[in-house]
């Protein structure tokens, strides 16, 4: 381990679980950028001391140090913010479920740590399955009675991120930087609804009908383009810690800074926000979703109405509704039937 300050409560303590990992690395030196970490611990079970050493060379604000197989408590101990990028990436001919066997139990770990050693922490998780991984974080929390739901989020910004660049791909008008897509659902196929009809201008209403349903088809299976490229040697890993980084920031920018009106499309559970959220659940009786949350210092501080939705998104989110569910009732029950806590 590198030296590590013993100020148990780490009140902009950001830890990167995963740290050394395809993802990790990039979002370690993303978040290194940041002003307002102050401790960057970096958690992997594996590396994570030499990617700390090499990390905490750059002069920027926070203190970054690293913490091997040994090392969770140490690293997560009262923490603000733990980012989990740990686990396996698909190969080729893979779904993200597949993933489930192998990452719900190490996600499922993590959690207890936090419930542990952090428990009033914001947990952010880019591990996949996502639409399965957060239950499982969610009924961690629970069993030890540390469950927030405003402070659980999955990040599902890389969907956002593909919208932005594939949408501008099709119509110069559109700038990728600043044209912000909602994107519904969960993260993964069918359940990636991307509500394209509200990107201003009348873009999508101005694509051919092939047109829409190539691009709707391109966002839902972004990551099975990026699979393929690199051929057995994982999934993507660039973009996404652009895009984790982009969520982390938001966050701690509302945490943190107290910044409002940060909006970003993200995977929570809608006891978050149980008033607006109300009536959905009683329609289509999903407990996980994701939506356009608004931020704020005690994480999700609204979340937003279903925007209006063309019949194309509607058909696209009501073959969403049952996938969701068996994602989240698999996630849910491994924690729930098979508890070791
Ligand atoms: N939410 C999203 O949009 C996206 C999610 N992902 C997912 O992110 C995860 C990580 O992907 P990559 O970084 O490419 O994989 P990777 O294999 O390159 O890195 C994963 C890292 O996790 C570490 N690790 C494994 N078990 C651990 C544990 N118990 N505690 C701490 N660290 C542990 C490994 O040592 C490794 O360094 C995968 O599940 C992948 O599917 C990937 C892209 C996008
Ligand atoms: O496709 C994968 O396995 C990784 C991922 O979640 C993405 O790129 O969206």
């Amino acid at each position: 381990m590198v030296a590590y300050d013993d100020d148990d409560d780490d009140d902009d303590g950001v830890v990167i679980c995963g740290a050394a990992g395809g993802i990790g690395q990039p979002l370690s030196l993303l978040l290194k950028q940041s002003d307002l970490i102050t401790h960057l611990a970096l958690y992997d079970v594996v590396n994570a001391p030499g990617v700390a050493a090499d990390l905490s060379h750059i002069n920027t604000r926070s203190t970054v140090t690293g913490h091997g197989k040994d090392g969770m408590e140490e690293a997560l101990q009262g923490a603000h913010t733990v980012v989990i990028p740990a686990g396996v990436p698909r190969k080729p001919g893979m779904t993200r479920d597949d993933l489930f066997k192998i990452n719900a139990g190490i996600v499922r770990d993590l959690a207890e740590g936090v419930a542990r050693h952090c428990p009033g922490a914001f947990v952010l998780v880019i591990s996949n399955p996502v639409n399965s991984t957060v239950p499982i974080v969610c009924e961690v929390l629970k069993q030890h009675g540390v469950f927030n739901p405003k402070k659980v989020f999955g990040i599902s910004t890389l969907d956002v991120v593909r919208s932005s660049r594939f949408a501008s791909e099709l119509s110069s008008a559109i700038d990728p930087k600043t044209t912000r897509v909602t994107v519904i659902g969960g993260h993964s196929g069918v359940t990636i609804v991307p509500v394209l009809s509200q990107i201003p201008g009348g873009f999508a209403q101005s694509l051919s009908k092939e047109q829409l349903d190539a691009l709707t088809h391109r966002i839902q299976y972004g990551g099975d383009e990026v699979v393929k490229a690199k051929d057995g040697a994982g999934s993507a890993t660039l973009s996404m810690a652009h895009a984790g980084a982009r969520f982390t920031n938001a966050v701690l920018e509302a945490t943190v800074a107290g910044k409002t009106g940060l909006v970003e499309s993200t995977y929570v559970n809608l006891a978050a926000d149980s008033e607006s959220t109300a009536a959905f659940r009683a329609k289509t009786g999903l407990e996980y979703f994701a939506q356009d949350v608004e931020f704020g210092r005690e994480g999700v501080s609204k979340i937003r109405s279903l925007p209006a939705l063309s019949e194309h998104e509607q058909t696209l989110l009501d073959a969403a509704i049952p996938e969701l569910k068996v994602n989240i009732t698999k996630g849910t029950a491994f924690i729930t039937d098979n508890s070791k806590i």
